[in-house]
């Protein structure tokens, strides 16, 4: 059992404008934050004369930490604890915009900005790997809390449009006080490259059940988990752990977000389990406290072993340490010094393997019934089957062939098969009696009477060549064996070097995965190209030009276009690097026939003349050997470069694939939202709460930047008022249907240009 208190970190997310409100100091032992709170500040401000405020921590990240680092110092420590079977949890807490998702999930533009959960899968998988001694599983979970429900993100049977589509995750506590999910599905992952396809699916889906009301990401909690078990051959012990990864709601107070209806609703739910995590963690901060209330809510009885049980625990702070947020920034510090004081006793989770023991029990009763029969004489008298004779022969040369003079043979308390044996046994010997016989006399063993005049020398120069043959089949032989393993090898190996290429062969890619988990990296090509089909099949022509200029316009298009300048140079990269990894095996493959074709002159030396000849030391084959020794090593450089290119490419179309379903969806809330505004044009008021996003377009498509002119109208707003002018008098009627009206007015639009173009013309 491991007794250790939570462990918290902060993180400060960079910022232009943090000068003198804080400082770090990190010694050994540990680490101090001072928040310094200005003097114009301090004097509204909740204790009001103290203007420092100093916090300790295991470690505090400044804003330079890149997120290699974070993963080193904080997740690895707990990965590698959950591997040796122990359970884990790392918590991300802090306002919204502090950095939470950042930290755990990542950035969506670079790939070193990719946080807590790809790098842990990556590292997961790569120990597995090197650890033969057992047979590990990997299944992964993906839970959002959203409104105190919660919702599986990884469910492969349903298409998530809204949150509500998911399927409902609900909690159920056995006798135990064990807390059970139903309905959350846990998905096999045998590789790195399945988990991070899940991983995705889930944030795909958690972005896609998303409204412009609902951005779950920043009111929702999301709990992505590794479930792990592990086993040794033979052994009935199972050791299962989990590692949760918990980016929780942003963690401002109501008053400051100034919200109403739907927003207060959630920012109520998400005050209220924070609020009830609080409570669960002062309760655990006190001695003595018999009742820890974590049932108020599902965050907290989802994460009842992460706080105060079997669990190895730890937080991240996230801190936007700039001057508007001093006030949320102590507040988070605050909640992590109570965090600190939290106990957890977290125990090794090996348990019985039920399915092995009831095998193990079966075998048991079985041998006792048998004891039994051969104790009272009760015998069977039926005859052995074929099938029974054939095995029990096939168990008996078992026994026989095995060398260990310590093997026993065990076939049960029946005397039909005991007696069998018997008469096995003797056929054998006897077998082997005239076989020998045989061989001493050359009469029986060639069938033809000996020449007398066959003289003892001449046996044996016959015997000699005869040796010397048999020894030209062996090498030949080997020989054989090993150009048909080659063969084998130049197969296999460059198609799990080579690196997975873009479009059809893609999906051949995957295809060829075959049946190991079905669901997971279809699902994803498959969500996504649904999604891509549906747009090309019923978009129509207007609808297709806005769409091209609303990509041209889009705020992280460059983003996106980097990515993908990016993935094209690692795809360059990866190929050169496969060419060089395949010239160094060809040059390790000749280096072995070398050394194999010295070997046989050697043998052949053995032959014909004496022994200390044949095992002289070659100078030529060991040079061979220190050549092929350095080409292995180049090999395995240039492989294991090759493999993290391959990963580096997989995060790279991940990304690519994420923005393009967020592109996607971009557009279809912005065209959605003009044809509704075409409708009913909105008040000033209303458009200034949209969006940035919806803002964005609209400024482009106001703008009067004469620039803008040369865009086709299909996408430029008209002013308000000829937008409702539009709305309420189009000669056109709409039909209410936001498919059909889009179309209608992109007819009119493109109607309306042609008859400028036209008008301009005659001018
Ligand atoms: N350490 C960092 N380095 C660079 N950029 C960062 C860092 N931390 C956060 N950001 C950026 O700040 C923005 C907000 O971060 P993020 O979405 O992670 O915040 P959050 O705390 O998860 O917010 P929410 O509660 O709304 O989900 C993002 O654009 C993110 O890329």
């Amino acid at each position: 059992m491991v007794k250790q208190t939570i462990q918290i970190y902060a993180r400060v997310k960079p910022s232009r404008r943090p000068h003198g409100i804080y400082s770090v100091n990190n010694d050994e032992a540990s680490s101090s934050l001072e928040i310094i709170v200005p003097r114009d500040l301090a004097d509204g401000f909740v204790n009001n004369k103290r203007e420092t405020y100093k916090f300790r921590f295991q470690e505090t990240f400044d804003q330079e930490t890149k997120q290699e680092a974070i993963f080193e110092r904080i997740a690895k420590p707990v990965a590698e604890s959950v591997l040796t079977g122990y359970n884990g949890t790392i918590f991300a807490y802090g306002q919204t915009g502090s950095g939470k998702t950042f930290t755990i999930t990542g950035g969506a533009e670079r790939y070193s900005d990719r946080g807590i959960i790809p790098r842990t899968l990556s590292y997961v998988f790569e120990e597995l790997q090197k650890d033969s001694s057992k047979v590990y599983t990997v299944h992964i979970s993906y839970l959002e809390i959203y409104n105190e429900c919660g919702y599986d993100l990884l469910d492969p049977r349903h298409e998530a449009s809204k949150l509500e589509d998911l399927p409902k995750v609900t909690i159920m506590e056995d006798p135990d006080q064990n807390i059970h999910l139903k309905n959350l599905s846990l998905q096999p992952a045998t590789t790195e490259e399945e988990a991070l396809n899940l991983l995705f699916l889930g944030d795909t889906n958690r972005m896609i059940a998303e409204t412009p009301m609902n951005q779950a990401s920043t009111r929702s909690h999301c709990i992505f988990t590794i479930h792990i078990s592990s086993k040794e051959p033979g052994s009935a012990t199972v050791c299962r752990s989990k590692l949760h990864l918990v980016d929780l709601a942003g963690s401002e107070r109501v008053a400051k977000t100034g919200v109403g209806g739907q927003l207060l609703t959630e920012a109520k739910y998400i005050n209220l389990s924070l609020h009830y995590l609080e409570q669960v963690i002062i309760a655990l901060a006190e001695k003595n406290r018999s009742h820890i209330p974590y049932r108020n809510s599902m965050m907290t009885s989802v994460l009842r072993d992460s706080l105060g049980g079997n669990c190895m625990t730890t937080m991240i702070a996230t801190l936007s340490l700039d001057k508007k947020n001093i006030d949320e920034s102590i507040s988070t510090c605050r909640f992590a010094q109570r965090v600190a004081l939290i106990k957890n006793e977290a125990i090794l989770n090996e348990e019985i393997d039920p399915q092995l023991m009831i095998r193990r029990l079966k075998k048991e009763i079985q041998a006792l019934k048998d004891e039994i029969a051969l104790l009272t004489g009760e015998q069977r008298t039926t005859e052995l089957t074929p099938d029974e004779l054939q095995s029990l022969e096939q168990h008996l040369h078992g026994f026989l062939e095995d060398k260990d003079p310590e093997s026993g043979l065990d076939v049960g308390a029946d005397m039909r098969k005991i007696q069998f044996c018997f008469l096995y046994f003797k056929r054998v010997f006897h077998e082997k009696k005239a076989s020998d016989r045989r061989a001493s006399s050359p009469e029986i063993s060639t069938g033809r009477p000996a020449t007398p005049s066959a003289r003892p020398e001449e046996v044996k120069k016959l015997r000699d060549l005869l040796q010397q043959r048999d020894n030209e089949i062996n090498i030949l032989v080997s020989m054989l064996k090993k150009e048909k393993r080659r063969n084998q090898d130049e197969k296999n190996v460059p198609s799990t070097l080579l690196p997975p290429k873009t479009g059809s062969n893609r999906e051949e890619h995957s295809a060829k995965r075959g049946p190991q988990s079905p669901a997971t990296p279809t699902t994803r090509e498959n969500r996504t190209s649904t999604l891509y089909r549906k747009t090309a099949e019923q978009m129509s022509l207007g609808r297709q030009e806005a769409f091209e200029i609303f990509k041209r316009d889009y705020p992280d298009r460059v983003g996106i276009e980097d990515n993908k300048a990016l993935l094209k140079q690692r795809f360059a990269e990866a190929k050169s690097l496969g060419e060089e990894v395949n010239n160094v095996r060809q040059r390790i493959n000749h280096l072995k026939a070398a050394v194999e074709q010295r070997r046989m002159q050697q043998a052949a030396l053995g032959v014909s003349s004496s022994y200390e000849d044949a095992n002289k030391y070659d100078p030529a084959e060991e040079e061979l050997r220190e050549q092929m020794e350095a080409e292995k090593k180049r090999y395995k450089t240039l492989f294991s470069r090759l493999k993290s290119l391959k990963t580096e490419i997989e995060h790279l179309q991940l990304l690519l694939e994420k923005a393009k379903v967020r592109l996607q969806k971009d557009f279809e809330d912005w065209w959605s939202q003009e044809a509704a505004d075409l409708q009913n044009p909105p008040d000033v008021a209303v458009r200034s709460a949209q969006s940035p996003l919806m803002q964005h377009v609209h400024s482009i498509s106001d703008n009067t930047d004469p620039a803008n002119s040369s865009r086709p109208r299909s996408i430029q707003r008209p002013a308000t008022g000829e937008r409702a002018s539009r709305g309420a008098d189009t000669p056109i009627p709409l039909t209410g249907d936001s498919q059909t009206d889009a179309d209608i007015l992109a007819f009119v639009r493109a109607r309306q240009n042609l008859l400028n173009r036209k008008g301009s013309g005659h001018q």
